[in-house]
């Protein structure tokens, strides 16, 4: 039966993206979206901050503390985008931009970045040429002596098993100290986690069908065409993508003039006109239980109402969906995953004359360190102004801006910026800004077997009490990217017809 009533819980990007699309498919039901902080869209938080030029000129930076860029391949954030009205601010990075190709690697032990191939082929072919710097830096060689080396490597997944953990995986096809220097990387600058823990068929699907479709190798196997060509299911609505995706052709990464926050300001906009829509900021759930006698489900709420709803989509994360429900109605595998927690420091200098803070690229990721050393503090650090100086005035040419990331609270930033210019090989003058965000517990770590796990929690929901009308969605059960969690939003409540 369709729903008269949905509650949504969480008011993140998951969250409001559910309600986007089920207030549209579900005209004639009342909405409701609790979302536990006054302020909307989670993890998002664009904000300018002012600033005083030399010569006296006032003008601001834009801060991000959350995700800065998207990618173009989600059909669903650029849906939103067309369908808010957003495109006349969209700035976009070209592939062919070095602020896209350049991406680094912090070797500890050795002088400043290192630049990472941008393509299989360029590395080889750059490695064919006598005069080139790949096959002499250290990157270089690791990099074409593993790839060079895999398609020979024989089928060595263990007989039976469904999945293993990234390292795992990259250390039985490249050798270790691939796996080590750059999975651990890769691992590091999306998830802020150790690869020993991540589940690759959970985060990076397509190396696992890569190895299946080469019949071990991984190389062979991303050469040979996929069969699988849409993952997009048959009764999806088409996206109604008008002009933006178009304006996508040949991007690597793009925002939006004010930030990823201008996004979540139009859909609270947008949510805000449609009748059968209720946002409550501030407030949260404390509990959540079907009546079996009325067939609804009663929340409670931290300002004392109880709410009915016949379908809820919970879109908080799985260890505080957990602390809702009832022990006679357990979920499984709430508090399967760990969540990382990141301290993000935006930091802008006044680059004085003639020096170049960094070098143009997107930023730098530090892999692991080898067994018995300490591990740095600072898991990366992104080179915004690179890629997304068009959010700044154009007089503001000398202000540069780069966002470091910790695994850790920051001691100072004195010594953060000391730990900086080391690492870049650079002295780095004081900052004039700099804003630290302790994200605790951001970005859930999907550990392996997190497919599986995720599939029983399903066929649980299917069953008694819920029969379908609660929806677990989010970063934690599909995905971390914003483009996972928007898509997430609007495939709830598929079944719900
Ligand atoms: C150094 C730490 C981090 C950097 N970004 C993040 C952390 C923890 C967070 C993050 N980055 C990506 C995602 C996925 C979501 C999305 O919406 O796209 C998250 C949660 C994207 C990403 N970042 C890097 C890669 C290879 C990806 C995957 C997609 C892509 O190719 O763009 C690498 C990377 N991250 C950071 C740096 C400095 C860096 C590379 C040099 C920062």
């Amino acid at each position: 039966m369709a729903p008269s009533s949905i509650a949504i819980l969480g008011g993140g990007l998951t969250g409001l993206s559910a309600a986007f699309h089920l207030s549209h498919r579900f005209p004639a039901a009342q909405i409701t979206l609790l979302n536990k902080d006054i302020h909307f869209g989670g993890w998002v938080h664009s904000r300018r901050a002012k600033l005083t030029l030399k010569d006296g000129r006032e003008t601001s930076v834009l801060l991000e503390a959350g995700p800065r860029t998207l990618r173009p391949n989600s059909k669903s954030v650029l849906e939103l985008i067309n369908l808010l009205d957003l495109s006349s601010s969209l700035l976009t990075v070209p592939k062919s931009s070095p602020a896209a190709r350049n991406r680094f690697l912090r070797l500890p032990g050795t002088q400043g970045l290192h630049r990472i191939p941008s393509s299989l082929l360029s590395l080889l072919t750059s490695g064919l040429s006598p005069k080139s710097s790949s096959l002499h830096s250290p990157l270089g060689y690791i990099l074409l002596s593993a790839v060079a080396r895999e398609p020979f490597r024989s089928w060595n997944r263990p007989p039976m098993i469904e999945d293993e953990s990234v390292d795992e995986f990259l250390s039985r096809r490249f050798g270790t100290e691939f796996a080590r220097i750059f999975g651990s990387a890769l691992v590091h600058g999306i998830y802020a986690a150790d690869s020993r823990e991540l589940s690759v068929r959970a985060a990076f699907p397509s190396l696992w069908d890569a190895e299946e479709r080469g019949r071990g190798s991984l190389v062979t196997g991303f050469l040979r065409p996929s069969r699988v060509l849409a993952t997009a299911e048959v009764d999806d609505p088409p996206y109604q993508l008008g002009d933006v995706e178009e304006r996508m052709r040949g991007v690597s990464v793009y925002s939006l003039s004010q930030g990823i926050g201008v996004l979540v300001d139009a859909l609270l906009r947008e949510l805000r006109t449609r009748r059968n829509v209720r946002l409550l900021g501030g407030v949260s759930a404390t509990g959540l239980r079907m009546n079996p006698r009325t067939a609804q489900f009663e929340i409670t709420t931290s300002s004392c109402e109880t709410l009915r709803a016949t379908h809820t989509v919970s879109a908080v994360p799985l260890p505080s969906l957990k602390g809702l429900l009832s022990p006679k109605t357990p979920l499984p595998h709430l508090t399967a995953n760990p969540y990382s927690s990141v301290t993000v420091v935006n930091l802008v200098f006044l680059a004085p004359p003639g020096r170049v803070l960094h070098p143009v690229g997107f930023g730098y990721l530090v892999p692991r360190m080898s067994a018995g050393h300490q591990e740095n503090a600072i898991l990366g650090c992104v080179f915004d102004s690179s890629s997304m100086s068009a959010q700044e005035a154009p007089w503001s040419a000398d202000i540069v801006k780069m966002t470091a990331m910790l695994r850790e609270p920051v001691a100072s930033i004195p010594r953060l910026v000391e730990m900086l210019s080391e690492q870049l090989g650079v002295r780095l003058p004081d900052p004039l800004i700099a804003r630290v965000h302790d994200n605790v517990h951001c970005i859930p770590l999907l550990r392996v077997g997190h497919l599986q796990r995720m599939r029983e929690l399903s066929g649980v929901l299917r069953g008694e009490p819920w029969s379908g009308k609660l929806e677990v969605i989010g970063a934690g059960v599909g995905g971390v990217s914003v483009g996972d969690c928007v898509e997430a939003g609007r495939r709830a409540g598929k079944s719900w017809a």
